[in-house]
Parts: structure tokens; sequence; C-alpha cells
């Protein structure tokens, strides 16, 4: 429970911050896939820490062994175990806090719930979990091209410095050229010197990742409970610091009429589209073959280093102070982990439609 995700494309991932690894098994990949390891490492790159001044300085290069699954470079059907170790632990610095919680971290939940205490970095709370989705994602998206299916994500916001334009009007091929992956260059220098003047001042900020999912076949979901977009929702709200969700119009679409939220249909080449996509390429928890398209919202990251009121184990009040290596914003490095997580689930319903219907 609580550590696999998926279906028929199911993924469990292992491991803590500052033990000796981390990895993923992912079960029910199809057989012939062709492997691309350096795309695999490329994405990892994307998410590791230490990438960049606006980033935790935790160098780790995420470098990782496919142990299973894979051979003459083509998946076999059976599972995949994948393994990146854990290279850059300092786990001193988190001794001071060893009995003590961090506000807003998971310290104090986890106890409740297990009665031990790893102290060690965040333990399993860690987001250096998400490198073994990054790595499970990267396999998933080799899937979905085959299918011509593509995921993109790009921040959008950070703090109130906000991109206005709809992703439609962006060059999404632009995201990764600069630090903080949004694909508007003096947007981005100004998130990226307000993120170093957060740190600076030994402070945290949150920001917004939005995705879009391009060349998804109408009829993907479910209809009931596990509708798409729940689907998609469940994946993004299992991120760490993710805090809000929305598809489509999102919150914004409620200020509209129906007569303009409405996606017209039409004709083209015989294939059914819509003139407007307020219904983010869903309706009725199935996709309808337009762009699926969403916002992820992220906390300001909870270790900060400054004093902060707490309390003990022994239920004491005390004083804790941050300390170690962290991030003074996690979008960044969230927007690989978001892209993961998209292509998961997307190719979990691929493999789940093709038991919907006798033709597919
Ligand atoms: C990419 C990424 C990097 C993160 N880095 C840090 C960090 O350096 N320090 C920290 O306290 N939290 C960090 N977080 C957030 C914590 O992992 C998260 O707050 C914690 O697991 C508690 O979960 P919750 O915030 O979802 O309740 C990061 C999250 C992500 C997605
Ligand atoms: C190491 C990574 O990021 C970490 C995410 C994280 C957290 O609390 O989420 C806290 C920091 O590390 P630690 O687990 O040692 O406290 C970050 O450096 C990584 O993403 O690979």
């Amino acid at each position: 429970m609580g550590n696999s995700f998926g279906r028929i494309f199911r993924i469990t991932t292992f491991g803590e911050s500052h033990g000796l690894g981390l990895g993923v098994i992912i079960d029910g990949c199809p057989a012939g896939l062709t492997m691309d390891e350096a795309f695999i490492r490329e994405e990892l790159q994307r998410r590791k820490p230490g990438q960049s001044k606006i980033t935790t300085q935790r160098k780790e290069e995420d470098e990782f062994q496919i142990l299973s699954g894979v051979f003459e470079g083509k998946t076999t059907g059976t599972p995949i175990g994948m393994v990146i170790m854990n290279t850059d632990q300092k786990s001193k610095d988190y001794s001071h806090i060893s009995d003590k919680f961090r506000p807003s971290h998971a310290d104090f939940t986890y106890f409740e719930k297990y009665g031990i205490r790893d102290y060690r970095g965040g333990g399993r709370s860690s987001a250096r979990e998400t490198a073994a989705r990054v790595a499970a994602g990267a396999i998933a998206k080799l899937m979905l091209r085959n299918f011509g299916i593509s995921v993109q994500a790009y921040v959008s916001q950070v703090g109130d410095i906000k991109l206005e334009k709809a992703y439609t009007l962006l060059d999404l091929s632009l995201t990764e050229e600069n630090i903080v992956r949004c694909p508007d260059k003096e947007m981005a220098e100004k998130m990226i010197a307000f993120i170093d003047g957060v740190r600076k001042s030994k402070d945290t900020v949150g920001g917004i990742v939005s995705c879009v999912a391009k060349g998804v076949p109408a009829g993907l979901g479910e209809p009931v409970f596990d509708r798409l977009h729940a689907e998609l929702g469940k994946a993004m709200l299992s991120i760490n610091a993710v805090k809000g969700f929305e598809y489509g119009s999102g919150f914004e679409g409620v200020k509209m009429r129906g007569s303009e939220h409405n996606d017209a249909f039409y004709l083209e080449e015989g294939k059914v589209k819509t003139k407007t996509n307020h219904s983010g390429g869903i309706q009725g928890g199935i996709s309808n073959g337009e762009d699926i398209y969403f916002n992820v919202a992220f906390k300001p990251v909870a270790t900060i280093m400054q004093d902060q009121e707490s309390v003990n184990e022994a239920g004491e009040p005390v004083t804790v102070s941050g300390k170690g290596r962290h991030d003074p914003c996690v979008v960044p490095r969230a927007v690989p982990i978001v892209e993961a997580m998209a292509a998961l689930v997307l190719a979990d319903h691929l493999l789940i439609s093709r038991t919907n219907k006798l033709h597919v």
C-alpha cells in the first residue's frame, strides 16, 4: 500500500533519501519496447539535485542501472528493475533535529503513523524518491512516443510572477533553455532573480507547473471513479509539496457562462474536433482527442534556514533551525516529475483502453 501506482503499467518505488539508494520496479510494461538509456539519463538529469544555483546543492549524479526486464535493448515483458544509488548524503546535518519536527514537513505525521523516526534527511518523505518516478516515467514516455503522444511541462508561475500566456501561445521547445524551465526568456529571468533573492533571505517560495499532453487519442479514461482527470489529479497530488490541481478551464472557468464555456464540435477531415478546449481534452472522464492540459500548484519548501517554533517527540516546545541542502523553490525540478507522473497515467490508461473494445 502506498508505494505503488497504476493498474497495468504499475510501478513500485523503494528507498530513502539518506539510505544506500532508491529505485523502481515497473510491472506491466509491454514487451518489445526499444529501450533508450540515453533518454532515461536525460530525464534524470533534468530532475537531479545540485543542477543550478536555484536548487538544493546536494550533488547527486543520479546514474541508474537497469537490473532486469530488458534484453538486447528491448523490454521483455518481465518486471523492469532500476536502481539509483545515493552518493552525497550528509546525514549529520539532521542530527540536531533527530527528535524535533520540522514545521510543514512530514516529520510529525510519519512519526505518528509509524512510531519510528528516520531523521536522515526527509527519509522516505524526501522528494529524492521522485528520481525513481522520473526513471519509470521515462519508460512510459518511450511507450507513449510509439503512439504519437507527448507530455510537456513548464514553469508558469513563481510566487506572484505569472506567465499570463496560454501554452498555445508559447514555444515550449524553449523550456529547457534556462534553469527555471519557463519558456518565456524575460519571465524566466525575473523568476530566477526572485528565487535567488528569496534563497538569500533564507526563505522559500512556491510556484505552478503547467503541463500539456498532445496526441492522446479519444477514449482513454474510465467513466465513474477512475475518470482520466481524477487519475491525473491523484498522480499530481501524490507529488511532494503539491497543494493544488486544476485542468482545462479550472477555477477560472466558474466566471464563464455555459454559452462561452461549451466547446463547439466540428468536423475536420471526418474527425470530430472542438473549436475551443475549455474541457481540457477530457469529457465525462474520457479523453476526447484534444490536448489535455492542467496546472499543478507547489507550496513553498518547508525547510527554511531560519528559527521556527516547533515541538519534539517528548511533547516539549523547541526551536527548529533549518540546516542541510534544500531547494528554495521546487518548481524547476518538479517539471520532469509532473511529466513523468502524467506519462505514467497515460501509459496505464492506454493499456487499460485496449481491454475496452474488441476492435481497438
Ligand atoms: C522537486 C522537489 C524538491 C523538494 N525539495 C525540498 C527540500 O529541499 N526541502 C524541503 O523541506 N522540502 C522539499 N520538498 C518538499 C517536501 O518533499 C515535502 O514538503 C514533504 O515531503 C512533505 O510533504 P507535503 O509538503 O506534500 O505535505 C521538495 C519537493 C519537490 C517536489
Ligand atoms: C536530494 C534531493 O532533494 C532533496 C529533497 C528534500 C525534500 O525534503 O523533499 C530535501 C533535501 O534533501 P534531504 O532528503 O537530504 O533532506 C533535498 O536535497 C533529490 O531530489 O534528489
